[in-house]
């Protein structure tokens, strides 16, 4: 006789369950809960990743697309952004979204997994990440891919949550997430998925590690800036001329 299918449910497609659960709401809340901070992380971001008119640029775990808009205002219409996530929900939000643009953004959104990209080696001049290393399953991996498809002497922006350094600020941050990011995304209905931040932020590899890392996954220059008082990192990683 044959035996039942065993459904597995890996970590990734919790995650990737999580990200469509909270699509609707997602850029609402990042507004609120960072009191509109986020777009400035997010535009010292692209800066950092030296993109440039013309370029083609890769947004990876570009969830809502915004970072990936600001590249394509970056790039303009010579150039052109990839915006790569595997939740289609966020990718219906960041479509919603280039349509109010005109003239229409060079966006292309690739439903794909940041761990098995779907283009070739040395194919990118620049690339972004927002919020996305501390949420893969496997950082040196979606490193490894990053690497892979940025063309010698190219650089990317990859911003997410760090733990300050500063005992006040760690405390002032974790008061934060516990107290008001918390409650207010359970009066969204979404307690869980954003009590997640938190221990994924524990677990989350700090500036030395990530740099560590990055030069572990071939990358020539790795620097990590803290910013807003360390409660954010942006790790900026350049990959060797050939
Ligand atoms: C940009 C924000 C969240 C992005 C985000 C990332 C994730 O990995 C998630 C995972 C699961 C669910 C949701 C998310 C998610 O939304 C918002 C960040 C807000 C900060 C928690 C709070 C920022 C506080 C301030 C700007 C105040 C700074 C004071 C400091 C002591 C200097
Ligand atoms: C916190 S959101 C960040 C969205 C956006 N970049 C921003 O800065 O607001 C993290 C995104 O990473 C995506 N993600 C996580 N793991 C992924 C993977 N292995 N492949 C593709 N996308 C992934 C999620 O679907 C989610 O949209």
């Amino acid at each position: 006789m044959t035996p039942p299918a065993v459904e597995t449910t890996t970590d990734a497609d919790r995650i990737q369950a999580l990200f469509n659960r909270i699509a609707p709401v997602y850029d609402r809340l990042n507004d609120w809960l960072s009191f509109g901070q986020h777009r400035i992380w997010k535009l010292m971001t692209v800066k950092w990743s030296h993109a440039s008119p013309g370029d083609i640029c890769l947004d990876l775990c570009c969830g809502s697309g915004d970072l990936a808009q600001l590249l394509g205002e970056r790039v303009g219409q010579t150039g052109q952004v990839f915006g790569v996530d595997f939740s289609s929900a966020q990718l219906e939000i960041a479509r919603q979204r280039g349509e109010n643009h005109y003239p229409p953004l060079p966006i292309q959104w690739i439903e794909a997994d940041a761990l098995n990209l779907p283009f070739a080696n040395n194919f990118f001049d620049a690339a972004t990440m927002g919020y996305g290393l501390r949420n893969v399953t496997d950082i040196p991996r979606s490193l490894q891919e990053l690497h892979r498809v940025l063309k010698p002497g190219a650089t990317a922006a990859i911003l997410d949550f760090h733990r300050p350094s500063n005992p006040t600020i760690q405390a002032i941050q974790q008061w934060i997430l516990q107290t008001i990011v918390v409650p207010v995304a359970t009066a969204n209905g979404l307690q869980e998925e954003y009590a997640y931040i938190l221990p994924s932020l524990e677990k989350f590899p700090q500036g030395p590690e990530q740099i560590r890392l990055a030069q572990q996954a071939g990358f020539a220059q790795a620097t990590h800036y803290p910013i807003s008082g360390g409660i954010m990192g942006v790790l900026v990683v350049t990959k060797r001329h050939s």
